[in-house]
């Protein structure tokens, strides 16, 4: 069941199109992240949704009701709309209890075992409840936010960048936390991000947003596997692109032979595999090898750059204790599928080949 139905949504600033037609469903209690570059229009999309702003055109549908578009109207206190900002939306004065409160009904504020229910969701800890926002970490304070927007059952959360301003190590789990809520309350949820991971390990599904437009929605498999051009491949994560010969579902590249997903309407001359797909091994004899040019190393995974024969260069990712010497020579065997585009001569290096 569709909870959020955005249609053709368009607005504009007199001196720019921010939204130019935005087209999106929200399945009920699940979580959809819209991902894009700074700029792109992702929070002005939330504050229509919100009803903090009015478009110039389309509708916005919750649940049964349109609250924006064909002449109506809701405002944003009657949406069930719960927000939560980047940072700092918490009142500096009031305690952890009487922000969490200050989301519910006037006549359930007094009510300890909802606050208590509530802080128990967001995963704080009750001795909490008297401090004030500045006595909190960034992650904990963003806990509170939460709490304070579930509190009145809202029908559907907007989460705009809520982990950015946190550091790696409360990033991951505040991350959780929230996600955990929101999961228990069955609250469908519009997360805000320009940030691919975190796009795609917390959505169900992602939408792409690229100059006002949603460029591609799709769950995190499938948008990661299957990007719908290749200057969103590269922005969801490494790419290696070979030159290709496809016939049917076989992909002939400088790798050998590679199932493709899908075929290319109009033909294709390109695919796209992802690093970690790439598997290192010694070389068989007489098979082509591939010389090990770096070696950068990230802990648990490290990033081979391969020479291949010709002037080819491409990159691996392979788990760190399987990375081979700089200076040797290794084979070089592909996993899985690729993905085929149209020739994109812009794309690839002279060489014939690249990853990012
Ligand atoms: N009230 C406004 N008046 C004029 N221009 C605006 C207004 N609000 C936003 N914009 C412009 O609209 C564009 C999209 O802004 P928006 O905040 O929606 O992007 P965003 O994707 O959320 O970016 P970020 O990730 O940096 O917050 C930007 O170029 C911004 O300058």
């Amino acid at each position: 069941m569709t909870d959020l139905t955005i249609t053709a949504l368009a607005k504009s600033y007199p001196d720019q199109n921010v939204l130019d037609g935005v087209d999106l469903e929200v399945p009920a209690s699940t979580l959809t992240a819209v991902l894009g570059p700074s700029g792109c229009g992702k929070t002005t999309l939330l504050r229509l949704v919100a009803g903090f702003d009015r478009p110039d055109s389309g509708t916005i549908t919750i649940g049964p009701s349109t609250v924006t578009g064909d002449g109506s109207w809701i405002p944003a206190h009657r949406r069930q709309i719960g927000y939560v900002a980047q940072e700092g939306s918490l009142f500096p004065h009031l305690t952890v209890a009487a922000n969490i409160s200050f989301g519910l009904p006037r006549r359930e504020r007094r009510n300890q075992i909802r606050l208590a229910e509530l802080l128990d969701l967001v995963g704080l800890d009750p001795a909490l409840r008297t401090r004030y926002p500045h006595q909190l970490s960034g992650g904990q304070q963003q806990r509170v936010a939460l709490a304070r927007a579930l509190a009145p059952k809202p029908r559907v959360v907007l989460l705009d960048e809520p982990f950015s301003a946190l550091d790696t190590a409360l990033r991951e789990g505040t991350r959780r936390a929230v996600v955990a809520a929101l999961t228990a309350t069955g609250t469908t949820t519009i997360l805000v991000t320009h940030d691919q991971a975190e796009a795609l390990s917390l959505a169900n599904q992602v939408a792409v947003m690229r100059h006002g437009q949603l460029i591609q929605t799709g769950t995190p498999t499938d948008l990661y596997r299957r990007p719908a051009d290749l200057e969103l491949a590269g922005f969801l994560g490494s790419t290696v692109i070979l030159p290709a010969t496809i016939t049917d579902t076989i992909a002939q590249t400088v790798l050998g032979a590679v199932p493709v997903r899908r075929p290319c309407p109009g033909g294709s001359d390109s695919v796209m595999i992802r690093p970690e797909q790439l598997a290192l091994a010694p070389p068989e004899p007489g098979a082509p090898a591939a010389h090990v040019t770096a070696v950068t190393f990230y802990g648990p995974d490290a990033v081979v750059d391969l020479k291949l024969p010709g002037t080819t260069t491409i990159t691996a990712r392979v788990p760190s204790h399987q990375a081979p010497e700089v200076g040797t020579e290794t084979g070089v065997t592909v996993h899985g599928t690729a993905t085929a585009y149209p020739s994109r001569v812009e794309h690839l290096r002279p060489a014939g080949a690249h990853s990012t």
